[in-house]
Formats: structure tokens, C-alpha cells, sequence
């Protein structure tokens, strides 16, 4: 998992993952769904392949929780913190948690945006850190914007590639 340069990435391109809990605040195949497309963001610019498996552990398990949920980085309640995932590795490694005291919403501004905030976290879960470009995928602070328009900028687009290589043409 271990690149030169101190980021750790996936020793392969084609990754499971699982949902283990949902939100009372969407119905299930809305998070299905925006999940799906959260992770197509990261897949459709290298040559990384995503397959959902419901039994086994998967390499990203991704779950909704409130505060303290076991892994020794409790949620803070509504507000603050939105989310958090673990980068690339065994076990835990590649998870995603959303904190479900939030308000999850799909396209509302008032409220978090469920797609926008999963493909940050999977950024983690790919092995992005943050990004000090405003405006990146992979900045520190949340902001709305439509889902439906949404394109991952340049810089994600850059340090994705970076670790993965690009999407192979054929
Ligand atoms: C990028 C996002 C999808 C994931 C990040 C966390 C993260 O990087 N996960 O990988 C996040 O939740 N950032 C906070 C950062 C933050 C903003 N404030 C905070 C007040 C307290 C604690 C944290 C924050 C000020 C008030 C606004 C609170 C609501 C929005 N929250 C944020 O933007
Ligand atoms: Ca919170
Ligand atoms: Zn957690
Ligand atoms: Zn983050």
C-alpha cells in the first residue's frame, strides 16, 4: 500500500465495497444511488473498477453513525464534522462513516448533500489528503453546489491520476 512518496494507495484497481447502515433520511436506493455515482467520480478518470458485494467484507465498508461508533473517532452531532473515511489498507482501511445526525439530503441547500460528500470521502478512501485548492473535491470545508452539474476539478483530477494512471482508453 505504500507509494515512494509516503501515500498509500491500493495495490489493485478493482475494489469492493459494502453498505453496512442507512440514513432516515433518504430512502435506500436514493444512498444506493449516491453512493454509486460517488464513486463513478474517482472511477471514470482512472483505471479503477468499483463491484458491490452485500455478504463478504468488502475493502470499502461504508456506514451512517452518531458519535462514538468504534473507531476511536466519535461524530460531533449536527453540524461540524460531516463525514470522515480511512485511507487505503487492510481492515479498516478505504472505510467511509457519515455522521447521521447530520440532515442528508440530495438536492437541497439547506441541507448536506449525500453524493457531494461521499466522493470527498472516497478521495480518502483512495488515498487523497486534502487539497488546499478552494473549490477542490478534496478541500477540508463542505460547500453546495448542484450534483447534477458537478465535475471533478482539476487538481482531484491531477493527484487521482497521479496514483492510479488514467482511465485506459480502450
Ligand atoms: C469536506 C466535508 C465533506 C468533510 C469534512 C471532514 C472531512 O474532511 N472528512 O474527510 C467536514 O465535515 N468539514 C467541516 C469543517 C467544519 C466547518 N465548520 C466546522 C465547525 C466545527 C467542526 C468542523 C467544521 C464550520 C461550520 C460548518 C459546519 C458544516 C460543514 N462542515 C464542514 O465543512
Ligand atoms: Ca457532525
Ligand atoms: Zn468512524
Ligand atoms: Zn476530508
Amino acid at each position: 500500500y505504500q507509494t515512494p512518496s509516503g501515500t498509500r494507495k491500493w495495490p489493485k484497481t478493482h475494489l469492493t465495497y459494502k453498505i453496512l447502515s442507512y440514513t432516515p433520511d433518504l430512502p435506500k436506493t436514493k444512498v444506493d444511488d449516491a453512493i454509486e455515482r460517488a464513486l463513478m467520480v474517482w472511477s471514470d478518470v482512472t483505471p479503477l473498477h468499483f463491484r458491490r458485494v452485500y455478504e463478504r467484507q468488502a475493502d470499502i465498508e461504508i456506514k451512517f453513525a452518531r458519535r462514538e461508533h468504534g473507531d476511536g473517532y466519535p461524530f460531533d452531532g449536527r453540524g461540524g464534522t460531516l463525514a470522515h473515511a480511512f485511507e487505503p489498507g487492510p481492515g479498516r482501511g478505504g472505510d467511509a462513516h457519515f455522521d447521521d445526525d447530520e440532515k442528508w439530503s440530495e438536492i437541497n441547500q439547506g441541507k448536506v448533500n449525500l453524493f457531494l460528500v461521499a466522493a470527498h470521502e472516497f478521495g480518502h478512501s483512495l488515498g487523497l489528503a486534502h487539497s488546499n485548492v478552494r473549490g477542490a473535491l478534496m478541500y477540508p470545508l463542505y460547500s453546495y453546489q448542484n450534483p447534477k452539474t458537478f465535475r471533478l476539478p482539476a487538481d482531484d483530477r491531477r493527484r487521482i491520476q497521479k496514483l492510479y494512471g488514467k482511465k485506459s482508453s480502450n
